[in-house]
């Protein structure tokens, strides 16, 4: 608000979620948050523009059905401020900070912060410390994670997205002492109240905070729901020094989010139709996760990528501010390999020989190597069949084949799906298992007992029980 002019306006048009507001002296500044009464239920507003000395264009935040012109609006003389600190820990939020959990209202004094800030001073930023195991075996070995590092599951529609981001709360949480922020953008409604049965089955909803703006709410809601999540994540870092896991499932639909709004505020869209403030906006976001004055902030984002177009302008932003990059491949999933991850196209700037040993990126290296070679060949086999290969060239691609299987994994959060037990496995059993594979231990092993298991002594087993019984039959 422009200092000493009065707060009151009134509502002078409303077009769906844009709502422009008249006041008579002066104009609140760009994301300054408004309020209006519709019939005893409070409408929030963020200002986005100043259309000449008296008007603003704002968004709303929550549905808009009732107002009307002339209508009375308060302007708050800052951001929309959300509560924060202990008081939200358990809690499902919406992104104004309103409980949806049915239990009782937060307390009035809880402390409150703007959802609008600057990023963490860098020379106070911290970069990624010691590496996460989730005991995922694919991402252990190929796209390690960092404690107060940024990864992000790019993938298609129903490739396996929501499912690894679960597995990986399973595998994070439950073993972690700091607290854990989920956000959920613009995904299906059913998931916040899903996740908050898991959290309180699992005994973690006490270290836990839900913060959903879900594909029911306005545009407005999905667009500013990742910054309520966020600035509540920043005060446990900031102000109690916690460690703090940042989950966002799916950042992809803040950016589109971004797009309604900018269209709707009559904005010239940009390439394949985006806002032209597309790269900005997810800087935005991005840059203020961070780890900072000595807790850290580790982000896991989910992001959908719109018919399977890896070169969209909204993936290519994201993709660009994340450390480990895990894509998820259709093929994949088509036949089963599940966790659906590319081991040629994911990728960590932590697979480094300074931070994970020159070991691990021999191996990780020799995996993708041997992969890659199957590909290029996979032409020239379903062409001609394997008969025509080399003798090298069959070697590899059987080892290849084995190391697909290898890295395919039961997870803990679909055992009622496919009946199987979760495994976890330790990184040095990962190693272990890909070198000797790499080194033809498994050779005349069948392929199939290397499909879906935990570690290489449970394939040996496998393989040892289905060659008693052939002996025995
Ligand atoms: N690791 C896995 N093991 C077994 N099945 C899986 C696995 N991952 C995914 N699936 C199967 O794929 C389906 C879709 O997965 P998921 O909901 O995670 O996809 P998504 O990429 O998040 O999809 P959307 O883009 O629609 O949100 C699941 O319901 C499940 O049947």
């Amino acid at each position: 608000m422009t200092q000493g002019i009065a707060t009151t306006g009134h509502v002078s048009a409303v077009r769906g979620a844009v709502v422009d507001v008249a006041f008579d002296t002066g104009v609140p500044r760009v994301n300054d948050a408004l309020t209006v009464d519709i019939g005893g239920t409070p409408l929030l507003l963020e200002v986005q523009a100043q259309l000449d000395a008296r008007t603003v264009r704002t968004i709303a935040l929550q549905s808009t059905n009732g107002l009307r012109r002339g209508a009375v609006v308060q302007a708050l003389g800052g951001p929309i401020s959300v509560p924060v600190g202990d008081s939200v820990l358990g809690r499902l939020l919406d992104v104004t900070g309103t409980p949806g959990d049915r239990r009782d209202p937060l307390p009035a004094d809880a402390p409150k912060r703007p959802i609008h800030r600057a990023p963490a001073a860098l020379h106070n930023q911290g970069a990624p410390s010691e590496l996460f195991h989730t005991g995922i075996k694919v991402i252990d070995l190929l796209t390690p994670l960092a404690q107060g590092g940024k990864a992000a599951m790019f993938g298609g529609a129903g490739v396996g997205k929501t499912v690894l981001v679960m597995e990986l709360i399973h595998a994070m949480v439950a073993g972690y002492n700091g607290i854990s922020v989920f956000s959920g953008i613009g995904e299906r409604s059913r998931e916040g109240h899903e996740m908050l049965l898991e959290m309180t089955e699992a005994g973690v909803l006490d270290r836990t905070v839900l913060v959903y703006g879900q594909m029911n709410e306005p545009p407005g809601a999905r667009w500013r729901v990742p910054m309520t999540a966020l600035t509540i994540a920043e005060h446990f870092r900031d102000a109690d020094k916690r460690n703090v896991l940042l989950l966002m499932d799916n950042v992809f639909r803040f950016v589109q989010a971004g797009a309604e709004v900018s269209g709707l505020l009559g904005r010239l869209p940009s390439r394949v139709g985006y806002q032209p403030t597309l790269a900005t906006e997810v800087a935005q976001l991005q840059e203020r996760i961070a780890s900072a004055g000595g807790a850290s902030v580790t982000a896991i984002e989910a992001v959908y990528v719109p018919a399977d177009d890896f070169t969209d302008p909204a993936v290519i932003a994201i993709a660009g501010h994340v450390d480990s990059m895990v894509v998820l491949s259709r093929a994949m999933a088509a036949d089963g390999m599940y966790p659906a991850v590319d081991p040629i196209a994911s990728s960590s700037v932590l697979l480094d020989p300074l931070i994970v040993g020159a070991d691990h990126v021999a191996v990780a290296n020799d995996v993708r190597r041997a992969i890659e070679h199957y590909r290029e060949l996979q032409d020239v086999i379903s062409l001609l069949g394997m008969e025509e290969l080399g003798r090298d060239d069959r070697q590899m691609v059987e080892r290849a084949r084995r190391l697909q299987r290898f890295l395919t994994q039961p997870f803990t959060v679909t055992e009622a799906m496919t009946g199987i037990e979760g495994r976890s496995v330790a990184l040095a059993d990962t190693i272990a298992g890909c070198r000797a594979i790499l080194d033809g231990e498994t050779d005349d092993w069948d392929e199939a007992s290397l499909y879906l298991i935990g570690t290489l002594d449970e394939a040996r087993e496998k393989e040892e029980a289905a060659k008693s019984r052939g002996k025995a039959a």
